[in-house]
C-alpha cells in the first residue's frame, strides 16, 4: 500500500493531468484524479459530456479540480505550464483516436506523454507510437479494467511502452490503481509496444468466455432446473462465498443483478403497486462489435487465429454474441428451424447433486478460459519479443478488473511463480488436475444440458476443448487423409522418429489414393 509520503512525493511530480473524453469512462478518471489531486483539464468532442462534467465539479469539490474545455488548442494549452504534459485518452478505439492525436500533435513536446485508456487493436497502438516517437513524445497502450465505477475508486490497469516513460507514470498509476486483497496495485508494467493493450484485449477475450458461461449456468438453473431468480441469486452468492469459483467479480455482480427489482409503471401494463425484476426488461441482443462499438472479442479470434492457439471457449463466447445482436435474422430462421426451446430437465433424482456439477463445469470452464487466454500472451510475447511475464497479468487481474476471480487466481500463482516457459497451462500439473477433477461434472453438465435443448455454446466449447487438447488419437488422421487424398498435402506417419510428434510441420508422405485416370 502507498505510504501518505509516496503519495505526495507523487502529487510533487504530477500537478496536472490532460484527459480526453468525458463519456463513461473518461468522466469517471477526471473525477478520480481530481480526488487524487490533480488538477484535470478534460476535454471531448461531445460538449454535453463536458457540461455535465462541469456541473458536478460544481457542486462537488474535489482536491484537485475539475476544468473542462471546448476547444481543443484550450485545453493543450492549460497544460503548458508543466514540465511535461501527461494526457489520458479514454475514447473510441481507432480511427476517432488517431482523428485526436492528429489534433493535438502540433502542440506536443519532446516529453509529454500520452496513456491511451481505451482498447485498441495493438497493432495501432504500435503505430502510434512509432508516430510520436519521431517528435519525442511517449504513447502508451494501457488497458483499463473495471468498468466506469472502477475507473472512479481505481481500475486495473496494464500499461505497455517505453520502458522510461512506464517508470516515470508507475508512481501516479500505482496511486490510481485497484488493491488487490493485500493491498498491492493492480498495475504492472507489461513490456514494450503494444504489449500493453495485447494483454488487455485478452483479458476481454476471458471475459467474454466467463460472461458466456454465467449466462449459459443461469439459463440451465432457471430452464433447465425451473429455479427463479432470487434462488438462483442465493447459489451464486455461496458459490462466490468460498470454494474454487469464490471472489469471482461477474458471480458478485450477478447476485445483485438478479435481485434488482423496481416499481411496473402502467406503461408496463401493470398496476403501479407491483415490481418487476430490472433483468427481465433487458432483451437478448448484446450488440457490441455488431455496430462496430468494440472490437476485443473480434480482434482475440483474429490473433488467436494467426498465432494458431486453439481458443474455442473465447471465440464461441464472441459467436453466441453476434448471433443474439441480429435478433430480427435470428426470429426469422427460429420460424423456419422450429427447434425445441430449453425446457425442464426431466425426473431430476438429486437437483442438489446436478447444481453441484454446474459448479465445477463453471470452473473448469472459467480455468479454460484463463488457460486460452495467457497461452495467446505467450505465443504473442515470445513472437513480438515483449517478455511478458504471465505473474504481472496475474497480479494485475488480482483486483478491480472484471475477470477477478480469487479461487483460480490462487490456483494459477503458484504455478506461474516457477521459472518455467508456459506454452501451455494445461501441462501444469495443479491445472491438469482440476481439469481432470472436473472433467465428469463437465461432461454431465453438457450431457444433461443437451438432452433439455439448453443453450451450451461456451461450456460444450470448454468440453470440447480438453477433449481434443488433451486428446492422443483425432480423428484429424481421416482429416489429414482426405487432404492428401485431394490435394497431395503430405503426411506424417505413426511412429516415425522426427514425424511422430515431431515438430508442427508439413509432413513428407503422399499417396496415390486413387491413381489419376490417363488422357
Ligand atoms: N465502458 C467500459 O466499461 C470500458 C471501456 N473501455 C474503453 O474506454 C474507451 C471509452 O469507453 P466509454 O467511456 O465506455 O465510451 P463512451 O462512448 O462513453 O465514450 C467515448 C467517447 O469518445 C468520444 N468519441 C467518439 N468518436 C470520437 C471522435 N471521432 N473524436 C473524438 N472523440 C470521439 C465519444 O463522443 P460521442 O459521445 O460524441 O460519441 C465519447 O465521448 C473505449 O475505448 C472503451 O473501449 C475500457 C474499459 C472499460
Ligand atoms: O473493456 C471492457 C471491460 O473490460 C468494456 O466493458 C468493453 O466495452 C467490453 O466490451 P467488449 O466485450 O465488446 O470488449
Amino acid at each position: 500500500m502507498m505510504k501518505p509520503s509516496n503519495r505526495d512525493n507523487v502529487l510533487e511530480q504530477f500537478h496536472s493531468i490532460g484527459i480526453v473524453g468525458a463519456g463513461n469512462m473518461g468522466s469517471q478518471m477526471s473525477i478520480a484524479f481530481s480526488e487524487l489531486g490533480l488538477n484535470v483539464s478534460v476535454w471531448d468532442v461531445n460538449e454535453e459530456n463536458i457540461d455535465r462534467l462541469q456541473k458536478w465539479s460544481q457542486n462537488n469539490k474535489t482536491k484537485g479540480g475539475i476544468t473542462g474545455f471546448h476547444d481543443i488548442n484550450d485545453f493543450v494549452k492549460s497544460l503548458e505550464n508543466e514540465k511535461r504534459k501527461l494526457f489520458l485518452f479514454s475514447i473510441s478505439h481507432g480511427n476517432p483516436t488517431d482523428s485526436v492525436l492528429g489534433m493535438i500533435k502540433s502542440n506536443l513536446n519532446d516529453g509529454d506523454i500520452i496513456l491511451d485508456g481505451g482498447n485498441e487493436d495493438y497493432r495501432r497502438t504500435q503505430n502510434r507510437q512509432q508516430e510520436c516517437e519521431k517528435i519525442g513524445v511517449h504513447w502508451i497502450g494501457m488497458g483499463v479494467s473495471g468498468g466506469y465505477q472502477a475507473a472512479r475508486r481505481g481500475p486495473s490497469l496494464s500499461p505497455g511502452g517505453d520502458a522510461k516513460a512506464l517508470e516515470t507514470v508507475m508512481p501516479l498509476l500505482e496511486l490510481y490503481a485497484a488493491r488487490d486483497p493485500k493491498g498491492n496495485p493492480c498495475v504492472a508494467r507489461i513490456g514494450p509496444g503494444g504489449s500493453g493493450h495485447y494483454v488487455k484485449m485478452v483479458h476481454n477475450g476471458i471475459e467474454g468466455g466467463m460472461l458466456s458461461t454465467l449466462a449459459e449456468a443461469w439459463s440451465f438453473l432457471h430452464n433447465g432446473l425451473d429455479l427463479d431468480y432470487s434462488a438462483i441469486a442465493d447459489i451464486f452468492s455461496q458459490w462466490n462465498d468460498h470454494g474454487e469459483l469464490r471472489g469471482t467479480y461477474l458471480l458478485d455482480i450477478a447476485v445483485d443483478m438478479l435481485r434488482a427489482k423496481k416499481p411496473s409503471s402502467v406503461q408496463d401494463g401493470e398496476d403501479d403497486k407491483k415490481e418487476h425484476y430490472v433483468l427481465d426488461e433487458v432483451l437478448d441482443k448484446v450488440v457490441q462489435d455488431d455496430d462496430e462499438t468494440e472490437g476485443t472479442p473480434y480482434w482475440n479470434i483474429m490473433e488467436s487465429a494467426s498465432r494458431h492457439i486453439s481458443t474455442p471457449t473465447l471465440a464461441t463466447a464472441h459467436y453466441l454474441r453476434v448471433a443474439s445482436g441480429n435478433r430480427a435474422e435470428r426470429l426469422l430462421a427460429a420460424k423456419k428451424l422450429h427447434l425445441p426451446q430449453p425446457r425442464p430437465i426431466q425426473e431430476v433424482e438429486d437437483k442438489g447433486l446436478i447444481i453441484e456439477h454446474l459448479r465445477c463445469a463453471i470452473y473448469s470452464c472459467f480455468l479454460a478460459s484463463f488457460c486460452q487466454g495467457l497461452e495467446m500472451i505467450t505465443r504473442a510475447s515470445d513472437d513480438e519479443d515483449w517478455g511478458i511475464d504471465l505473474r504481472q497479468c496475474l497480479r494485475v487481474w488480482r483486483g478491480g478488473c472484471i475477470i477477478q476471480a480469487d479461487g483460480i487466481a490462487d490456483l494459477l500463482e503458484p504455478v506461474l511463480s516457477t521459472d518455467h516457459h508456459w506454452t501451455n497451462l494445461k501441462h501444469a500439473d495443479e491445472v491438469a488436475g482440476e481439469l481432470h477433477r472436473t472433467f465428469r461434472s463437465l461432461k454431465e453438465i453438457v450431457v444433461q444440458g443437451t438432452l433439455s435443448d439448453q443453450y451450451l455454446p461456451a461450456i460444450s466449447a470448454s468440453l470440447e476443448y480438453l477433449k481434443y487438447g488433451g486428446g492422443t488419437t483425432l480423428p484429424t488422421k481421416f482429416m489429414e487423409g482426405q487432404m492428401d487424398f485431394f490435394g497431395a498435402h503430405g503426411y506424417n506417419k505413426p511412429g516415425v522418429p522426427g514425424e511422430d510428434p515431431g515438430p508442427v510441420g508439413k509432413g513428407p508422405h503422399h499417396y496415390e489414393w486413387r491413381p489419376a485416370k490417363e488422357g
